[in-house]
């Protein structure tokens, strides 16, 4: 896997990161929901330089000038929810992209740490061939990353995955490199150390899908 990360350049995301994690501006939900799309917006200019490009001739009022812009069929599957704002971002670059959703949450069957990803809604347009960009703001165990992409497997398979994420952590990164092609490209914000014992990234950001949009019941 290719891991291209953001914050090892100094850059305005570093602001949108700082605000992301900061408890005296992270509940202020529209500022955090809006900071993720910014940083969809960024990580998907970063992407879209390893795209494919063909030369087209354009026709302005005074001339012809000649352009490369992207070719790539894009479909950008989100993970809900704390993926909806991701998409947005995404989507405001690659606006003609077609668009997937697909619901992955955490269940804790025994009321304890223990959990599993329960996958359960997915809307999808055929994926065969096409560049699949998969957008979760938050990787930590990674194991929603890799059980959405099995469940994806019946969309058909891609010519080129792009995994997008805001804030990672190394273990779930090292489960992504082993379960996913290795020409897979993962774009991310800011990469942690380490997850507490609920499986939660720290020092992260807290719950994203929380935070995004209220709490929600455990079940
Ligand atoms: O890498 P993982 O260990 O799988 O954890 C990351 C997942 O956890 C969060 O979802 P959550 O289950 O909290 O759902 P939500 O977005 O609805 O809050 C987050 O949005 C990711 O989908
Ligand atoms: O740190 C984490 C881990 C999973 N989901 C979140 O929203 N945050
Ligand atoms: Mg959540």
């Amino acid at each position: 896997m290719h891991v291209h990360h953001l914050l090892n350049n100094n850059s305005i995301a570093n602001k949108f990161i700082a605000q992301l994690r900061d408890t005296s501006i992270q509940n202020d939900r529209m500022r955090f929901r809006r900071n993720i799309e910014r940083l969809g917006e960024i990580l998907s200019y970063e992407l879209s330089k390893k795209l494919n490009y063909s030369s087209e001739e354009i026709t302005s009022p005074l001339g012809i000038s000649k352009v490369s812009v992207p070719k790539d069929e894009i479909v950008i599957c989100s993970i809900l929810r704390a993926g909806l704002p991701l998409h947005t971002g995404i989507l405001n670059y690659f606006d003609d992209a077609e668009n997937s959703f697909i619901s992955a949450y955490r269940h804790h069957p025994n009321d304890d740490k223990e959990f599993e990803i329960k996958v359960e809604y997915l809307a999808s347009p055929s994926i065969e061939g096409k560049t699949l960009v998969l957008a979760d703001p938050m990787l930590a165990t990674g194991r929603s990353f890799v059980n959405v992409m099995h469940a994806l497997k019946e969309m058909g398979t891609p010519k080129e995955i792009h995994l997008v994420a805001v804030i990672g952590a190394e273990e779930g990164l090292k489960l992504l490199d082993d379960e996913f092609p290795p020409h897979t490209h993962l774009w991310i914000a800011a990469i942690d150390k380490e997850l507490d014992s609920r499986g939660y990234i720290v020092p992260g950001l807290g719950d994203a899908g929380d935070l995004c949009f209220g709490n929600k019941k455990q079940h």
